[in-house]
């Protein structure tokens, strides 16, 4: 199929991209400066150009942070641009597949959320996730968000990297040991929508494969636990890890709030699209080996 990736350079944009090709399709990747998804008329002309028959969009403004002082902006590209590419697709006839996150839960539940669990995003990011979800949904039900959380790859920003980078600086690292959930690895992310296409291309508006799924890594840990990991993996290869030092949500202030339970119960993914979470620690691997390539 002819496959319209939004993002190009992203952690999740660039698995998509790498992987589509090897799986049969033709894909082109788009994001900024030579395209923005909140123009309708580039989003227009982009369909009108490429012709998709599928569109994954794997773009997001995802400076958590950020988003709370730049709020115009998290809308403009997480709700109003999943908005028109849903508009773009309707009327083209495409599916699209988009992701959405964790953070559109207050993190107050104390177990997996479910599907059918009420969204309450404490946060900028979150609340302009969950619009942008919403929106796409309404102007395109053709579509499937994944709702995934803790994104990591070999490319472009995420915790893995930061951990090794501080590590590397620092004798200590202090991480938060309250907030649960699974680390995805952007790989897995990109199968599973690749895996996802021939079935969206084909199924009716109303199929059950339409809507949303929650899909992350399993094992569930915390973002300590996730830490403990990495630096393990980083010893073995052969870098020097620094002391980890368990601390509390209060003891890490940031800007954004954080939710405590991030855990997504992916049981649905499995059941009607059989797409399994794969094990987030097998995925560390691949994205340590590919850093270790890549190390000057
Ligand atoms: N990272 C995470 O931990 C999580 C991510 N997700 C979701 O997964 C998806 C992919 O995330 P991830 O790969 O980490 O994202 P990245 O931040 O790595 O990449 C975002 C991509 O979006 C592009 N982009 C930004 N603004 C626009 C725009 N106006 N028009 C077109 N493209 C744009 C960026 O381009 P450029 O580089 O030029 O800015 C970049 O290619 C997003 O929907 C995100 O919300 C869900 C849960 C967790
Ligand atoms: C760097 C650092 C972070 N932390 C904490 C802060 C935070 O609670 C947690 C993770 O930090 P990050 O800044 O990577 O987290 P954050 O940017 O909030 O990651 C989120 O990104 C968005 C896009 C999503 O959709 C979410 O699923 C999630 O992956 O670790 C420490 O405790 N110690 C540290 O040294
Ligand atoms: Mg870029």
């Amino acid at each position: 199929m002819r496959v319209l990736v939004i993002g190009r350079t992203g952690q999740i944009s660039t698995e998509l991209l790498a992987r589509l090709p090897r799986a049969g399709h033709e894909a082109v990747g788009l994001e900024p400066p030579d395209f923005d998804m909140t123009s309708a008329a580039q989003v227009d002309a982009a369909f009108a150009h490429y012709r998709p028959e599928a569109v994954i969009n794997a773009a997001a403004y995802t400076a958590v942070d950020r988003a709370e002082d730049d709020r115009a902006l998290a809308f403009a590209v997480n709700a109003t641009g999943p908005h028109l590419l849903g508009e773009a697709a309707a009327r083209a006839g495409v599916p699209v597949v988009h992701y959405s996150t964790d953070y559109i839960f207050d993190g107050t539940g104390g177990r997996p959320y479910t599907e059918a669990d009420a969204p309450a995003p404490v946060g900028a990011y979150g609340a302009s996730k969950l619009a942008g979800e919403l929106l796409l949904h309404l102007a395109q039900p053709r579509s499937v968000t994944l709702r995934t959380a803790w994104v990591c790859s070999a490319h472009g920003n995420n915790f893995v990297k930061t951990m090794l980078r501080f590590g590397k600086e620092r004798p200590e690292m202090r991480v938060v040991a309250d907030q649960h959930g699974a680390p995805t690895f952007a790989d897995d992310l990109a199968d599973a929508a690749i895996a996802l296409l021939p079935r969206l291309a084909a199924a009716p508006a109303g199929d059950r494969c339409f809507g949303v799924f929650h899909l992350t890594g399993q094992p569930h840990t915390t973002w300590h636990g996730f830490a403990e990991a990495i630096f393990a993996g980083a010893a073995a290869r052969g870098q020097a890890a620094p002391k980890l030092i368990p601390i509390t949500t209060a003891d890490y202030p940031t800007r954004a709030v954080r939710p405590a339970n991030s855990r997504l119960d992916c049981s649905r993914a499995a059941a009607i699209l059989g797409i399994q979470a794969a094990d987030w620690r097998a995925g560390l691997d691949r994205c340590l080996d590919a850093l270790k390539e890549t190390r000057p």
